[in-house]
């Protein structure tokens, strides 16, 4: 089938590119001229694992185009996406403008009939408006449909080729054909694909990310009251994930979430509850327990330091808001980072993929380095804060660790150590929703005279 990509971020690079893996013709376009010139040189904009792979073989193999020219990339199409940006406008919806702005060119530019679908995560009631304003000026044939895309960063490539359901929301019978014939490779693995109207389709992207949401805000409370009262969250997760009915996945205590789409997507569900006279009170407790994990770490370390951290040097390991992307979208590395400046410190960062992203917001700002590895973050260090639970964190070489820095001080924000392995280092070591270890060697006091 012939398809076009409209935007080419995380969710239309990947997914233009996994299409064409099935052997769709792509094109995928963008505004970003310089994003679309690196990728016709052959070269990817973000760090996905497994993207390049088939990034090269459908470029090599002509599936895969990318251009700046919205008509020509639509003109043959038979499913236009729509993978543009959503984010969070000034009350907290969703800003719909790119969404809007671009269904009105499409109106104008088609002229014949189109599947338009769109995988932005929008509110409900966005496919009408999208219809609308495509409405305004077509003079052909068209259906709009709500397919929301449920790829998660870092491991988008597979979660995208065997998703665990896709969500097709169509009130059109003409264009469920079409979306059938696309996604029936997928159904052919065993992925179902789930048919409804629009609203609810749009209704499950938000339902979904929300759940996740409340259920990373609650074991974060879990986590503080395991503090709390001497309890251990790692055992109680897992006490708790191995009933059925709740399951092990995405019950792990940490620094809160992050990312472009847990923050925004529990906003805005929030304000079309508002909106529609709903108070949905979990939700505003969601974002709170969310608000206050981002910086508990900072919490810790001012409960061991004082609140004047004026002097102190942190090594932070981690500023993605989640291992293996380069994203850093209200990662909570930034909140700490700052709340650690203003209270008068340094850190010296060091993150596989993401300090490229993060560099141009610390620019001239002698107080923040971004070192060559892990290692090199260490020096001088009163204590190292690790942040993101990258692989290459989980088994360092703590000799060469503790040599480096200045005090043997480890706050874990992602519970990447075991604690009995840490008590048998000479550390003081505090994690989420476990016991703090201090096993430093005591100073010795020199007897009276
Ligand atoms: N990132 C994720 O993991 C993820 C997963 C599922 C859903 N979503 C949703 O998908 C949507 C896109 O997210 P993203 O992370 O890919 O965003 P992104 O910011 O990475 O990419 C959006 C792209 O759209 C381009 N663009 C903007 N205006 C344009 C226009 N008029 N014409 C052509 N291109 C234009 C931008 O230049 C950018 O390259 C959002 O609604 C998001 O909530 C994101
Ligand atoms: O047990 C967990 C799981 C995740 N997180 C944090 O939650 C955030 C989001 O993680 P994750 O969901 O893995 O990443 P995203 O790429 O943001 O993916 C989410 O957001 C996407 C955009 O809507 C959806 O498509 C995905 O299904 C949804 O998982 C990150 O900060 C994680 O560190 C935790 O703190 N504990």
């Amino acid at each position: 089938m012939k398809l076009a990509v409209i935007g080419t971020g995380y969710v239309g690079l990947v997914s233009g590119t996994c299409f064409a893996e099935t052997g769709n013709q792509v094109t995928c376009v963008d505004i970003d001229e310089s994003k679309i010139n690196r990728l016709k040189s052959g070269k990817l904009t973000i760090y996905e694992p497994g993207l390049q792979v088939l990034f090269e073989r459908n470029i090599k193999q002509e599936r895969l185009l990318f251009t700046t020219n919205l008509e020509e990339a639509i003109k043959d199409a038979e499913i236009i996406f729509l993978a543009l940006p959503t984010p969070p406008g000034e009350d907290g919806s969703a800003d719909l403008s790119y969404v809007l702005g671009v269904a009105e060119q499409l109106g104008k530019m088609i002229t014949d009939y189109k599947v338009i679908v769109d995988k932005s995560t929008v509110p409900v009631g966005t496919a009408e408006r999208v219809h609308a304003a495509i409405a305004a000026n077509a003079k052909t044939e068209f259906d709009v449909v709500s397919n929301p895309e449920f790829l998660r960063e870092g491991v988008a490539v597979d979660d995208f080729m065997k998703p665990d359901r896709v969500v097709v929301g169509t009130s059109s019978d003409r264009a469920k054909k079409v979306m059938e014939k696309l996604y029936n490779p997928y159904v052919r693995q065993g992925n179902p694909v789930i048919f409804m109207d629009e609203r609810s389709a749009e209704m499950t992207k938000y339902a979904a990310n929300s759940y996740l949401a409340t259920r990373i805000s609650f074991m974060n409370e879990i986590a503080n009251i395991c503090e709390l009262v001497g309890a251990n969250v790692d055992f109680v997760r897992k006490g708790m994930g191995s009933d059925n009915r709740i399951g092990q996945r995405f019950l792990f205590a940490g620094v809160g979430y992050g990312g472009s789409c847990f923050p925004k997507d529990v906003q805005a569900l929030e304000r079309t509850a508002n909106e529609n006279k709903y108070e949905f009170n979990i939700l505003s407790s969601v974002m709170k327990v969310n608000e206050r994990q981002k910086v508990v770490m900072v919490d810790k370390i001012k409960s061991f330091y004082g609140e004047d951290l004026t002097g102190k040097h942190f090594a932070m390991w981690g500023l993605a808001f989640k291992p293996n992307t380069d994203d850093i979208r209200e990662a909570p590395a930034l909140y700490i980072i700052n709340e650690l400046l203003a209270a008068g410190a340094t850190v010296a960062t060091f993150d596989p993929e993401a300090m490229e992203n993060v560099l141009e917001q610390y620019e001239g700002d002698d107080r923040v380095s971004f070192e060559e590895n892990q290692y090199n973050a260490l020096k001088n260090a009163d204590a190292l804060i690790i942040v993101t639970e990258w692989s290459v964190f989980r088994t360092p070489d703590f000799e060469k660790t503790f040599s480096i820095m200045k005090d043997r001080v480890i706050f874990d924000g992602r519970n990447v150590f075991d604690l009995e392995q840490m008590e048998e280092l000479k550390t003081y070591y505090n994690s989420i929703g476990r016991q703090a270890v201090d096993t430093r060697e005591k100073k010795q006091v020199p007897q009276e005279a």
